[in-house]
C-alpha cells in the first residue's frame, strides 16, 4: 500500500518537552508569532512564560497528573495519539475525533543527560533515574509518523522550526530528514543505555573479577565528513565520529590546506600514537602508518619541538618525503621554519604557535591538524575482522616493561646513565612501527627502523642498513656517536655503531642480534622470554655488549 504524501504541514499545535532549555524563549516566541500553539513538560512549561508566551501543561491535555518524579509525564494516550495519527488517513482523522484527540504537527525533546550523568560518577540509583523513557517514546513515534509531523531534537535547529512555522510548515524532504537524525539520536541514546548496563549488570557482573569487556559493546558513528576516495581512488570512503566519545584525531580542527584524505587519517593517527607515546617533548614523521622518523628533544635544547623534528627528520630524510609529522608539543616558529622546506603531507600537534601557521600556510599542499583540547589516546582500541571487530586495551606508555628499574641485565655490563636512557626512548619508540619491528638509536633519536617484515632476521638487516645508508649523523658527522665513516665506502655515516637497538618482541635465534651485535651496536632491549634465550645471551655475552630483558612485548600489527 502506497498512501499519497503530503508535502508541507502546517505547524498549528507543537509539543516540546526538553531538558536542555537552550533557545527554548527564542522558541516558544518564535512559534508563538507564527500562531503555534504550545504543549509542553513541567519545568519546560515553567520556563516559557518568562518570554510571554501561553503554554498549556501536558497534564491539561492528558487529564493525568505528572507523577513518579516524572517518571511519567508524556506516557499517556493523549499524547502519543496525538503524535500518531497520520493525517493521510480518514480513519485515523475520525478516531481522532472520536476520541477528542487533538494532533501535533510539531515535536521538539531532548532528552536527560544520560552519558553527562555516567561521566560524572554518579551512584548507580542517579544513572538509572536520568535513563529518559518518555522523551524518546515521543521522538520514535514523532519518527514513525514524519509523513504527517516534524520531530526536531537539536537546539541548534531551533531557527530552522521557526522559520518552517512562519512558511507553511515543514515539507516532505525535510520531515524525513528529521526523522532520520531522530532515529539516529535515539539510537545513541540507545546504545550508551546498553554499554552502561552491560557493564554494570551483565553477565559476568557478579563475577569476583569483572572482565574488562562486557556483553555489549556498541558503536554509535555520525558521518562526519565524506572523503574524496580511500586507501585506493577506486574505493568510496568517509569519515565517522563516534558519538559521544572523547574527541580525537576525527574531530581535530584542520587549520590549513586540503581536504584531509582517508591515508591522511590512517597516518595522521600513526604519528600521533608513534609521538604520544612519550611524555618529553617528541615528534614522529609516519609514511604509510609506519614511522620513518621519530625523536625526543636532546635535554637542554633551546626549542625543544624544534630539536625533536630535526632530529626525527634526519632519521631519514628521503623517506620523510611526503610523509605526516606528528608533534606531541605545540608546532613553534622554529619547527616550522624547518617543515616549509620538506614536502609534507600533514603537520599534527595539540597546537601551533601563529606564526608556525603563517609559515606552513605558505604552503598550499600541507595539512595543518590542531588536536582538540585535552586529548588523549582512546584507551580502547577496535580493529575490524570479518563478521565482528576485536577490541583491546590500548598499548600505552607506562605499561609493564616501562620502568628500567624493574628489567632485568640479562648480558654486559650495567648501562651507564646516557646509554639507559637511550636504551628508554628506543624501547618506547619501537613499539610505533609495525611488528617485527627493531629500532636502532643513539641519542633519543632512531637512525634505523626494520618494520613490517615477516621475519625478524630481515628487520634485524633492513635496521642496520637504514642506519649505514641514509641521512647525516644527528648531532653532526663522522664525529658524532655512530658517525664512523660507512665501511661499504659510501660516504654516509655507520649510525648503528655505538647506538642501541630494541626489539618489539624476543630474538627467536641469535641470528639477528648478531647482525646488531656486528653493526657495532653495544647494548639491546628487548621482552626475553624465547625458548632459546640462553643462545641469544651467549651472543650477547660473547661481543661483550649489554643486553636488558623487559619481559614485555610490543606487537603492533
Ligand atoms: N516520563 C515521561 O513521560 C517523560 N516525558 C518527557 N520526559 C523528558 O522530560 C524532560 C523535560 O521535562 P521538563 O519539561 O520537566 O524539564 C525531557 O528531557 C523529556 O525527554 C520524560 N521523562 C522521562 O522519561
Amino acid at each position: 500500500m502506497s498512501l499519497n504524501q503530503l508535502d508541507r504541514v502546517p505547524i498549528r499545535r507543537a509539543l516540546i518537552s526538553v531538558y536542555d532549555k537552550t533557545g527554548l524563549e527564542e522558541l516558544a516566541q518564535g512559534l508563538h508569532a507564527a500562531g503555534v500553539r504550545i504543549v509542553s513538560t513541567g519545568s519546560t512549561a515553567r520556563n516559557i512564560p518568562a518570554a510571554g508566551v501561553p503554554v498549556t501543561e501536558v497534564s491539561e491535555v492528558t487529564g493525568f497528573p505528572e507523577c513518579l518524579d516524572g517518571r511519567v509525564k508524556t506516557l499517556h494516550p493523549r499524547v502519543h495519539a496525538g503524535i500518531l495519527a497520520d493525517r493521510r488517513l480518514e480513519d485515523h482523522v475520525r478516531q481522532l475525533k472520536d476520541l477528542e484527540v487533538e494532533a501535533f504537527d510539531l515535536v521538539v525533546v531532548n532528552p536527560y543527560p544520560f552519558v553527562q550523568t555516567v561521566r560524572s560518577g554518579a551512584s548507580q540509583d542517579e544513572v538509572v533515574e536520568q535513563i529518559d523513557i518518555g522523551g524518546p517514546s515521543m521522538v520514535r513515534a514523532a519518527a514513525k509518523n514524519h509523513p504527517s509531523v516534524a520531530i526536531v531534537v537539536d537546539p541548534a535547529r531551533y531557527g530552522d522550526v521557526v522559520e518552517a512555522a512562519k512558511s507553511g510548515g515543514f515539507d516532505l524532504k525535510t520531515r524525513r530528514r528529521l526523522a532520520s537524525l531522530a532515529f539516529a539520536h535515539t539510537a545513541a541514546y540507545d546504545t550508551a543505555g546498553a554499554k552502561w548496563t552491560a557493564a554494570q549488570f551483565g553477565d559476568d557482573a557478579d563475577a569476583a573479577e569483572m572482565p574488562a569487556f562486557p556483553p555489549y559493546a556498541g558503536l554509535a558513528l555520525e558521518r562526519s565528513e565524506s572523503l574524496r576516495y580511500g586507501e585506493n581512488p577506486h574505493q568510496a570512503a568517509a569519515l565517522y565520529v563516534e558519538v559521544g566519545a572523547e574527541p580525537g584525531i576525527a574531530q581535530a580542527e584542520q587549520l590549513h590546506g586540503k581536504a584531509m584524505s582517508f591515508n591522511n587519517y590512517v597516518d595522521a593517527d600513526a604519528a600521533v600514537r608513534a609521538a604520544f607515546g612519550f611524555a618529553e617533548p617528541a615528534v614522529a614523521v609516519v609514511k604509510h602508518a609506519n614511522p620513518c622518523g621519530i625523536a625526543v628533544a636532546s635535554p637542554g635544547a633551546a626549542d625543544p619541538i624544534a630539536d625533536a623534528h630535526a632530529k626525527a627528520h634526519a632519521t631519514d630524510p628521503v623517506s620523510a618525503f611526503g610523509g605526516v609529522i606528528a608533534a606531541n608539543r605545540p608546532v613553534t616558529e622554529a619547527m616550522a621554519e624547518t617543515v616549509k622546506n620538506i614536502f609534507t603531507e600533514v603537520v599534527v600537534a595539540p597546537a601551533f604557535e601563529p606564526e608556525a601557521v603563517r609559515i606552513l600556510s605558505a604552503k598550499k599542499n600541507i595539512r595543518l591538524l590542531a588536536l582538540p583540547g585535552g586529548f588523549s589516546r582512546d584507551a580502547v582500541e577496535y580493529k575490524q575482522v570479518s563478521g565482528g571487530m576485536l577490541l583491546q586495551a590500548a598499548d600505552a606508555i607506562d605499561a609493564a616493561g616501562d620502568d628500567p628499574a624493574a628489567w632485568t641485565l640479562a648480558a654486559g655490563e650495567a648501562a651507564d646513565e646516557a646509554t639507559l636512557a637511550d636504551l628508554v626512548f628506543a624501547w618506547r619508540a619501537v613499539r610505533s612501527a609495525k611488528s617485527n619491528a627493531i629500532l636502532i638509536a643513539p641519542n633519543g633519536a632512531a637512525v634505523g627502523i626494520g618494520m613490517g617484515q615477516v621475519i625478524r632476521l630481515d628487520s634485524c638487516r633492513l635496521a642496520v642498513e637504514r642506519a649505514n645508508t641514509l641521512g647525516v649523523a644527528v648531532g653532526g658527522g663522522a664525529d658524532a656517536p655512530g658517525g664512523a665513516e660507512n665501511a661499504a665506502g659510501t660516504g654516509a655515516p655507520e649510525r648503528a655503531r655505538g647506538a642501541v637497538a630494541a626489539s618489539d618482541a624476543f630474538f627467536p635465534f641469535a641470528d639477528g642480534l648478531q647482525i646488531l651485535i656486528d653493526a657495532g651496536v653495544k647494548a639491546v632491549v628487548q621482552p626475553g622470554g624465547s625458548v632459546r634465550d640462553e643462545e641469544v645471551i651467549e651472543a650477547a655475552k660473547a661481543a661483550g655488549i649489554t643486553m636488558y630483558f623487559t619481559g614485555a612485548r610490543h606487537f603492533f600489527h
